[in-house]
């Protein structure tokens, strides 16, 4: 087996959260990641389609299945929904605990290559790799080949970057306030800097979602993308979502598929993804079942 132990199971929406900690290799660290079963998942017998949801810096799996609302639409649905951490935790390198957009929580989904990040900083491969093969080892009830992709800002660029650079891997891809352009945006420039070298700037646009989408081709469903008006990150030029709607209008797949969806007032908190989940989880659906 793949080695997850249940911290927890919870009732919700008719279905079970699971509270699960393992063992990742990739990271070198033990991982919460939280699974939310569907109702017609949890005898195991029925195959149910699987939603990950990335979460964005200082997230723990806890934030969002706490108050992100994704269960009540999943569980309408018929979909898991996997709630993965956001960096290795404990690594102990030095700086690591030092600021809330790099180090720990603050992932970005990448591999990174500079010392001594490069030991197990490895977000990009846990979450492609590691992670679902585990839980479709452990899970026999989630469908491998029935895969979905969303996230918040730090984790809608990783949802975004996941997406375009394994064509097909994911049937669909939506993100809330992604960071769609990261090597313009103050957290993506501090983010690549540190994880890349600050010279790097080839391995920094095959993480950039701007820079991707140009490039991209196969299977382009429609992209969903909700971003608050009041949002302080977005007025504060970190989001850029604008530059990827540029990109893709430019691009031979993505002309007119990115739905960007300003959204009036709201900002950049969970109040703002929980008005929002039930379309998202609905977009997924349509890709999904
Ligand atoms: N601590 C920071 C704010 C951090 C923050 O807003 N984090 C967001 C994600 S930001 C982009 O990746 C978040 O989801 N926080 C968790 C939550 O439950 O709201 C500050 O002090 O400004």
């Amino acid at each position: 087996m793949a080695g997850f132990k249940t911290n927890s199971t919870i009732a919700s929406c008719g279905g079970k959260l699971l509270k699960l900690n393992h063992e990742s290799k990739v990271l070198k660290s033990a991982m919460d990641v939280n699974v939310f079963l569907p109702p017609a998942a949890v005898d195991g017998k029925k195959k149910v389609p699987v939603l990950f949801f990335l979460s964005g810096l200082t997230c723990t799996p806890q934030n969002c299945s706490e108050k992100g609302f994704f269960q009540s639409a999943a569980a309408q649905h018929g979909i898991a929904i996997v709630y993965p951490d956001t960096s290795p935790r404990g690594s102990d390198h030095p700086g690591e605990n030092d600021s809330w957009d790099f180090g720990s929580g603050a992932g970005f989904y990448i591999n990174a290559t500079e010392k001594p990040w490069s030991d197990n900083y490895n977000m990009y491969d846990y979450v492609v790799s590691e992670l679902p093969e585990a839980l479709f080892e452990e899970f026999p009830q989630l469908d491998a080949d029935r895969v979905s992709i969303t996230g918040h800002s730090m984790g809608g660029h990783g949802a975004l970057t996941l997406f375009l650079r394994n064509p097909g891997k994911y049937k669909s891809v939506s993100a809330f306030s992604p960071i769609s352009n990261p090597i313009n945006a103050p957290w993506g420039i501090k983010a690549f800097s540190g994880y890349f070298g600050e010279q790097n700037k080839a391995k920094w646009a095959e993480h950039d979602a701007t820079e991707l989408i140009k490039k991209y081709s196969g299977p382009s469903p429609e992209i969903l993308i909700d971003v608050g008006t009041g949002d302080q990150f977005y007025k504060d030029k970190q989001l850029l979502p604008e530059n990827l709607v540029e990109a893709a209008n430019d691009s031979a797949n993505y002309k007119g598929k990115v739905n960007l969806r300003l959204q009036p007032d709201y900002d950049h908190s969970y109040y703002f993804i929980s008005s929002f989940a039930k379309d998202h989880v609905e977009h997924a659906a349509k890709y999904l079942l």
